[in-house]
């Protein structure tokens, strides 16, 4: 069966003003209702060049226990090198469909990797306002060529160069995540994977759409990730949930916006908090975003840090496979 595109739906034969009703959300979810617009504060923003480095751990311990998600600015990637991603993504996208569709992800496949939008609807039926490409970026032992495209030409040398780099982002985000809890610097990578940890790359493309107001782009979920740190284009869209409230992330040029996922919920004993995200569209841009997911291998065990437990706080989580945790969490079944 051939799957049709976002991508394809919107350049064939829209009607002005109309959506296929497998895109019409059912109003608790619709954006136009349930987004909120009273007064309420940003998500944190951190400044790593901040020459305090305690303040800068409190702060981010603070994000990550009440909100599980901030954005880092002057975090070390330069500039051009964000604009180079997003750039050589762009491009991508913008090839004739077949050929996008070399890198489509094999029917039945095990793995994520590979071109394509989410084939199954969802449990209301409705399907999301996206297409996406995913490819491991590191270890180089995991990476598959097969699903990296090779237009634009650069595609491969800057995401070689923008792995090295949020590398580089992610050691520290792990240290300090960890000394914000009162442990050892290195608890939190060790146990989600340590050097084995796979950095999963995927670019979100959401059309345009003529009713922004009734559809998403990403339901409502948390990331299966240990963290996810994300490059946004200049299109907002990503939203997040607290206090009760949906609420917008501010765009703020060259940062990085951090995802705590469930991997170091778990970890940290229920400490930081997997933050609950959804998109919204817009009617006349394009938006895209690049998250890289920070995974455990498939084989790996994730569970509560021991120091984190004790007779007064027992366990929340019970250690877990990554593989057997991923294989729930996408058929929608019970974890424990
Ligand atoms: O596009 C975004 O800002 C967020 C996308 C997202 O949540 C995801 O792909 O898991
Ligand atoms: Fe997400």
């Amino acid at each position: 069966m051939e799957v049709e595109r976002v991508q394809a739906i919107v350049s064939s034969s829209l009607a002005k003003n109309n959506i296929p009703l497998e895109f019409v959300r059912p109003e608790d979810e619709q954006p136009a209702i349930t987004t909120f617009h009273g007064p309420i504060p940003d998500i944190p923003v951190i400044d790593f060049n901040h020459p305090d480095q305690d303040h800068i751990i409190h702060l981010i311990a603070n994000a990550s226990r009440e909100w599980g998600i901030f954005q880092v600015v002057n975090h070390g990637i330069p500039f051009d090198l964000i604009q180079k991603l997003q750039q050589v993504g762009k491009e991508f996208f913008d090839l004739p469909q077949e050929e996008k569709e070399v890198y489509a992800k094999p029917p039945g496949a095990l793995t994520l990797e590979g071109y394509g939008s989410k084939i199954g609807k969802d449990v209301n039926g409705k399907k999301n306002w996206a297409d996406h490409l995913f490819h491991k970026i590191w270890p180089a032992s995991c990476i598959n060529h097969q699903f990296w495209p090779k237009n634009p030409p650069p595609y491969r040398a800057v995401n070689e160069e923008y792995a090295q780099e949020v590398r580089k982002v992610v050691d520290k985000l792990f240290k300090w995540l960890s000394i914000g809890l009162g442990l050892e610097a290195d608890v939190l990578k060790e146990g989600a994977g340590g050097e084995e940890i796979e950095y999963l790359m995927k670019i979100n493309y959401y059309p345009p759409c003529p009713r922004p107001d009734l559809t998403l782009g990403v339901t409502s979920h948390t990331d299966l990730s240990a963290m996810t740190v994300l490059v946004p284009n200049e299109v907002p869209g990503l939203q997040v949930f607290k206090d009760g409230h949906w609420i917008d992330a501010k765009y703020i040029p060259g940062a990085l916006i951090i995802h705590i996922g469930d991997q170091i919920e778990i970890l940290s004993n229920g400490k930081y908090k997997a933050v609950l995200h959804r998109t919204t569209v817009d009617k006349e841009k394009t938006r895209m975003s690049w998250p890289v997911f920070l995974e455990p291998p498939g084989e790996f065990v994730v569970g509560p840090l021991p120091q984190l437990v004790d007779p007064q706080i027992p366990p929340k989580y019970k250690p877990k496979k990554f593989k057997d945790y991923s294989y729930c969490k996408f058929h929608k079944l019970p974890q424990y």
